[in-house]
């Protein structure tokens, strides 16, 4: 029995083991063209390992965002791209299997892991990420480097304690293994490192099966695609370019502007990118656009635009013929719009700053063909992009933002012309701020119904459950995150 409880496990973690791998040729396939030239022979100012325990440090401390913490310090520290590669898959990694990693760690800790000073806890838990989840890198070599780091960043008794633990850890790895008779939720919240109040949630949401279906799923690394800037060139002869120059890619089946590339590289630093021949975007993100299916010569209003990334979408579909008002309530954002819209040759768009709550005091009734409602949202959809994700929300974050999404709707409402489309969409799974969000506003405004996601979505995304007019995407669907998007007409009177 106890034979068949280890198997399991050990398979679990083998599978683990691979996505990881894939994860850190990523990291390095990114660390590489990041470093660009600057491939450097002499030594760098920090190791991947103490950068990692720096960034992760500075994460759980001071409440950074792991990816603008970590791209600062590889910035600082002109790491090679194989290094680069490894800080990178260190920091998401061990965030992401943060709850598994600790589990194991507490039972060798004499103290607890919660008494640790906060770069020592860093530094078990990257070592513990590695002995588990990496296995290009030898044991003895992860306790070897923590120990030489402790000594490094602390002092003697501190690197002991770092070498005891992490041996006794190795020396005893059958104990390393979540047991399976937990009840469901504890069970599933430790093997795939989610916090038991999302598990719980979900599991009430989804069921028990769906909602491991969905924790495995924001373990895998995510998926690179890029959208074709239809305006510029077609996706075949996009692909074929890239196929030219020795990309790896394949057509999205989930989107008619998508491109898969499997490998080829970042694609935020190519001239094909500069040049705007593309966007990097997520699958599901390139739907939302789709579902609001704007016509050329029409009035549109993307109500929370930034960075821009759907606006520029809808405007390549209308050719950019029309014009699209595209509102951020943050004024440093509408940069980030305008940089969009010029690299990517656009002029319909007009980035204009201003809270989305007053809109309905800046434009008058009846007055957009389309209304994109992109809402801001707890972001439970994308935690395969941003592992912190999990560990920064808590329930009340969900309440509290359903009811700004809630008075954004009832807001927006009114703008849009008799006939025309709103399409509402976040990037979360949870059903307070989707599908029960859009019943609530369709209970509350009869002169709007639900449209037939069938007339929009590719034949793939066709049995994916439809609520209210709305697709919930689930992450391990086709693998891209985790999307509401719901279509809602208003009737003629
Ligand atoms: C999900 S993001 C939008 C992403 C964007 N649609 C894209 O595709 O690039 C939500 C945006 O809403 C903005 N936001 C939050 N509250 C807002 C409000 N009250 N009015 C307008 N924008 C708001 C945030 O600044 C954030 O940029």
């Amino acid at each position: 029995m106890s034979g068949n409880k280890t198997g399991n496990n050990n398979k679990s973690q083998s599978n683990d083991k691979s996505q990881s791998k894939i994860r850190a040729n990523r990291s390095s396939d990114k660390g590489a063209r990041n470093a660009g030239s600057s491939t450097r022979m002499q030594k760098p100012k920090v190791s991947a390992r103490a950068l990692a325990v720096k960034v992760l440090s500075a994460v759980e401390q001071d409440g950074a965002y792991s990816n603008l913490e970590l791209n600062r310090r590889l910035k600082e520290a002109e790491l090679s791209s194989a290094d680069a590669g490894l800080a990178t898959e260190l920091v998401y990694g061990t965030i992401a299997r943060r709850n598994t990693i600790d589990y194991y760690l507490e039972r060798f800790v004499a103290k607890g892991v919660a008494k640790l000073q906060p770069w020592v806890r860093s530094l078990l838990r990257i070592s513990v990420y590695q002995i588990i989840y990496l296995d290009r890198i030898p044991e003895h070599a992860v306790v070897s480097e923590a120990v030489n780091l402790a000594k490094k960043l602390g002092h003697q008794g501190i690197s002991g304690m770092v070498n005891g633990v992490l041996r006794n850890m190795i020396r005893n790895r059958e104990q390393l293994h979540i047991p399976s008779h937990l009840p469901a939720a504890e069970r599933i919240s430790l093997e795939h490192s989610h916090p038991l109040w999302m598990v719980e949630r979900w599991i009430r949401q989804y069921g028990e099966e769906t909602t491991e279906a969905i924790c495995r799923a924001n373990n895998e690394p995510p998926a690179v695609s890029v959208r074709v800037n239809t305006t510029m060139t077609t996706r075949e002869k996009m692909m074929e370019e890239m196929e030219r120059s020795g990309a790896v890619v394949e057509a999205s089946r989930l989107s008619p502007d998508g491109i898969l590339v499997r490998s080829g590289g970042n694609m935020a630093l190519t001239s094909w990118y500069r040049d705007g021949l593309f966007s990097v975007q997520d699958e599901s993100s390139m739907l939302v656009a789709e579902a609001v299916a704007p016509e050329e010569g029409q009035r549109v209003l993307d109500c929370c635009a930034a960075p821009g990334g759907k606006t520029a979408h809808m405007a390549e579909k209308m050719q950019d013929r029309g014009h699209i008002i595209a509102n951020d309530v943050h004024a440093h954002k509408r940069e980030l719009i305008l940089e969009q819209a010029e690299r990517l040759g656009l002029g319909c768009i007009d980035a204009v700053t201003g809270d989305a709550l007053d809109l309905n005091k800046r434009y008058p009734e009846a007055s957009f063909d389309r209304i994109l409602l992109d809402a801001p949202c707890s972001g439970l959809g994308v935690i395969r992009r941003k592992p912190d994700v999990k560990w920064s929300k808590s329930a009340s974050d969900i309440e509290d933002i359903s009811s700004l999404q809630r008075e954004l709707l009832d807001c927006v409402a009114p703008l849009l012309k008799p006939g025309g489309i709103l399409v509402y969409s976040t990037c979360t799974i949870e059903s307070a701020e989707n599908e029960d969000m859009v019943a609530d506003f369709l209970s509350r405004h009869p002169e709007y119904q639900a449209m037939e996601t069938s007339n929009w979505s590719q034949p793939e995304t066709r049995s994916w459950q439809a609520v209210n007019g709305g697709v919930q995407i689930l992450p391990q669907y086709a693998h891209s995150d985790g999307f509401y998007i719901a279509r809602l007409t208003r009737t003629v009177n």
